[in-house]
């Protein structure tokens, strides 16, 4: 086996692979992220997620490829990455007060052995006021984060409550990969 590849260009999701304690590269897989309207979020994180995984993996054919894939859905809506100020807005609009659903699909791809799992966790909003929406997006914090926001930084201060793995809302359940490594038996983990 060669070494472990975050197909990823998000410093979250490499942050939290970290938390493995073992070596790895990453590899910006430039997705095309746009997929038939009507999947299922689970199936469309997971199609996502081994869509990034396969891109990397033709780069590095021996190594452990892991590609993941983050949306949000409120009111049967997947809100992905806002473009503009406008669709920042009309995500946190659709937000506040509600409970939505965060999916985070994973893929890992290791020779001719393939796994695909996902991970929802539920999270509870505050009613925002106006000024409140206005002065978060001011942060710059809602545009490289699907559903406008990010948990981890000042994003922290809208979210009322989560029901789930905190970092399936991150970007990488980094639990659920960690045993679905070790059930795959990849030797640099520990068994
Ligand atoms: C809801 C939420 C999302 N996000 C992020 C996780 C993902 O990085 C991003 C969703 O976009 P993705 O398309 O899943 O990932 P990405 O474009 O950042 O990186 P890549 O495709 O190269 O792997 O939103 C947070 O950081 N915090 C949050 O609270």
């Amino acid at each position: 086996m060669d070494h472990l590849v975050l197909a990823s260009a998000s410093p979250r999701r490499k942050e939290i692979l970290q938390k493995l304690n073992i070596p790895f590269t990453t590899f910006s897989p430039n997705a095309d992220e746009t997929l038939p309207s009507g999947l299922l979020p689970s199936e469309f994180v997971k199609t996502l997620a081994l869509r990034k995984a396969r891109l990397a993996f033709d780069h590095f054919p021996q190594a452990v490829i892991i590609g993941s894939d983050t949306i949000v859905v409120c009111n049967d809506i997947i809100l992905g990455k806002p473009k503009n100020c406008e669709e920042a807005k009309y995500m946190l609009k659709q937000l506040s007060g509600q409970v939505h659903s965060v999916y985070t699909g994973v893929a890992i791809i290791y020779e001719d052995r393939m796994e695909t799992f996902y991970e929802k966790t539920d999270v509870e909003f505050w009613e925002l006021t106006e000024i409140e929406i206005n002065q978060y997006i001011k942060s710059g914090e809602p545009f490289d984060k699907a559903g406008a926001y990010g948990i981890q930084g000042q994003g922290a201060l809208l979210v009322k409550k989560i029901i789930g793995d905190y970092y399936t809302v991150v970007g990488l359940p980094i639990s659920r990969l960690y045993r679905t490594l070790i059930e795959m038996g990849l030797s640099f983990l520990p068994k």
